[in-house]
């Protein structure tokens, strides 16, 4: 079994238990807790200082009737917002953490309308296989383990016990289709404005490029029209400002996501 994380606590104890040398110190202190080796250096002095009256409950004690905890992290956004290099970072970060790409279920390229504009719709829900999607999730909550070993994710030691099991679900349109919208325990939502938007789409080269004017003219457009549309569904987004450096979204993502894993171990 890996060290224990140990809460200072202020409200409930809720301890996460996490593998050893993903979180230095001061991380895990950020998040609200401490590793227990680091715990035994410390003077009480030092204790207290992280919260009033510190209790330390190791996970193995509360965890005891549950063995295993998932938790799912949506990371939606505009085109070219920067959400796969959050998610390849965070993926780093992680243990035990799989990902669900959206891209990977679009249809094929002849299986697309062309709407009335003359540009492949490839913007819309429809455009994807949301099917195959959804129960792509499925495996994953049935079985995380499983899913891992079948996707290559290495798995830490005791991943069979009480591990913490993670799934990243990526994509521009996650929160736009209903059979999803209630799975994510974390969602955020990554935007950049119209001009650095579009700049950044004129350097990219997807699997079908795009003909010209269609930014303007079908890229935009369903941005703007899914972005309201998610905003009336869904009021549990975390927004993230995607002009902000690549640390930065890192740090603001991985802390909210470290703070949710501490309160609900
Ligand atoms: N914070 C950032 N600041 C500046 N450039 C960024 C930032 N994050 C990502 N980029 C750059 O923006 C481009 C798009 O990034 P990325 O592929 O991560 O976006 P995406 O949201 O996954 O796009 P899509 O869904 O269209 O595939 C890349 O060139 C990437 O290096
Ligand atoms: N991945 C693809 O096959 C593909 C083809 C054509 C266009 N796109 C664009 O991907 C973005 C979502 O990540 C959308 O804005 C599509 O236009 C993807």
């Amino acid at each position: 079994m890996g060290p224990l994380v140990w809460g200072a606590v202020t409200q409930q104890p809720r301890p996460y238990k996490c593998p050893a040398g993903r979180l230095s110190i001061n991380e895990v202190v950020k998040g609200g807790g401490i590793l227990a080796e680091e715990k035994d250096r410390l003077q009480p002095r030092t204790l207290w200082a992280f919260g009033s009256a510190p209790r330390f409950y190791p996970s193995s004690v509360t965890n005891s009737q549950e063995t295993e905890m998932k938790f799912i992290i949506g990371i939606g956004g505009v085109t070219n917002g920067g959400k796969t290099t959050l998610t390849n970072k965070l993926l780093k970060t992680f243990p035990n953490c799989c990902v669900v790409h959206q891209d990977d279920f679009f249809k094929k390229p002849d299986q697309i309308d062309v709407g009335e504009d003359g540009f492949r719709q490839w913007d819309v829900i429809s455009a994807l296989d949301m099917e195959a999607m959804v129960s792509t999730v499925k495996g994953w909550q049935e079985n995380p383990v499983k899913f891992a070993r079948s996707h290559g994710v290495s798995l830490s030691s005791d991943a069979d016990g009480e591990a913490v099991h993670l799934l990243i679900v990526e994509g521009f349109l996650i929160y736009n289709y209903k059979p999803l919208i209630d799975i994510y325990d974390k969602c955020f939502y990554i935007s950049i404005p119209y001009e650095e938007c579009k700049r950044r789409r004129s350097t990219r080269t997807y699997t079908v490029p795009d003909p010209p004017g269609l930014f303007d003219g079908h890229v935009w457009p369903m941005y703007l029209k899914h972005r309201k549309e998610m905003e009336s569904n869904c009021d549990r987004i975390e927004y993230v400002d995607g002009t902000t450096t690549k640390e930065d979204i890192y740090n603001k993502v991985y802390e909210s996501v470290q703070n949710s894993l501490l309160n609900q171990s």
